[in-house]
């Protein structure tokens, strides 16, 4: 418990795990509400980039407010003492808890994790903003089996101009190729999770960075319904659509969604955003990194298939690494 880093406001309880850039831990505010506490490592506070990443994490994660993206109550952005206190998800991240499970998950869970992170999308698609990194590591899913969309240490606002940068078993073609990326480019990475969602397979393979980009490039992987035949022809033909290989063949994320609201059985709602009052409790300084300065705060609005109270409720609580590309 000494090791534990000393965050004013936070009691330490247990760590929870380690990314490439910070240490996590669960903790308990002052109202005696759990987090999970992101605290950097300090060789990401030595490097001016990854210092930028975090800060961009915190600024926007305490700015975006959506049921289906990690909820943030406070964050220090820069300095010694930078920090992000986010949902506490007992699970932890997606791909933790398929490997704990050791199987696929149930179709319906499935389909709602991935309508969740399609909603998730869609809402920072409306907004201007690309989120670059949607991979299964950062999403987290509650007991209730609902989605949140993690790290968007790597989102930018497209107008606003960012570096590019991705996961390579994710990453759409026009990353490989050097165009850039687009909300189009997050929808190739959903269609990634798709597959591996619905049929325990990524559909891209490759021991290098190389192999990866010649898989993405040229291949064109088996429809999801010849892997698991479970699969229906509608889902199936909206995966091979959202892994089309030029973005503007792609659907949108507001398609996406609809599609697998509908594969549920549900009939989708329009999502309605609109402008609110400031964030709660930011502590994070001015934004001087490369993403520009930060946006008001915009929230959530569904009628039907998302709970508003959980988006509008303050109180709520070494070497080359194949998951990361930035540039
Ligand atoms: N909100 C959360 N609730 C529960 N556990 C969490 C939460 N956030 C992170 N964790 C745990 O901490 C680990 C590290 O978090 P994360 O991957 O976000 O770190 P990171 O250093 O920012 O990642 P990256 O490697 O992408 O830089 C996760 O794998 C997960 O086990």
């Amino acid at each position: 418990m000494s090791d534990f880093p000393t965050i004013p406001g936070y009691t330490l309880r247990q760590f929870l795990g380690r990314g490439n850039t910070s240490q996590v831990y669960l903790a308990v505010d002052r109202q005696g509400r759990e987090v999970a506490l992101k605290v950097p490592l300090q060789s990401t506070l030595r490097v001016k980039e990854a210092a930028e990443r975090f800060g961009n994490e915190v600024r926007l994660t305490l700015q975006f407010r959506h049921p289906h993206l990690i909820r943030a109550d406070a964050g220090t952005a820069f300095g010694p003492q930078a920090f992000l206190a986010l949902s506490y998800y007992p699970d932890g991240a997606l791909n933790e808890q398929l490997a704990q499970q050791g199987q696929l998950l149930e179709q319906p869970a499935a389909l709602r994790i991935l309508a969740d992170l399609a909603s998730a999308l869609a809402y920072l698609h409306h907004l201007g903003a690309v989120h670059q990194d949607l991979k299964a590591h950062n999403v987290y899913v509650d007991p209730h089996g609902r989605a949140a969309l993690g790290d968007l240490g790597n989102a930018y606002f497209v107008a606003q101009g960012g570096q590019v940068s991705g996961s390579p078993y994710y990453m759409a073609p026009e990353i490989y190729h050097g165009e850039g990326s687009s909300a189009a480019s997050d929808v190739y990475s959903l269609g990634i999770l798709m597959y591996e969602l619905l049929s325990g397979e990524r559909p891209y393979q490759g021991n290098t960075y190389e192999e990866l980009m010649i898989s993405h490039l040229t291949r064109f992987p088996a429809p999801l319904n010849h892997l698991n035949p479970a699969v229906s022809r509608s889902i199936s033909r909206l995966a091979s659509q959202a892994l089309a290989k030029r973005p503007g063949e792609r659907p949108s994320a507001d398609d996406v969604r609809r599609a697998l609201l509908r594969a549920l059985g549900e009939t989708p709602q329009d999502e309605v955003y609109e402008e609110d009052g400031p964030p709660p409790e930011e502590t994070a300084k001015p934004v001087v990194g490369r993403h520009g300065p930060a946006q008001p705060r915009l929230p959530f609005h569904c009628s039907k298939a998302a709970p508003a109270e959980t988006a509008d409720d303050p109180k709520r609580g070494a070497g080359w690494n194949p998951f990361k590309r930035r540039r």
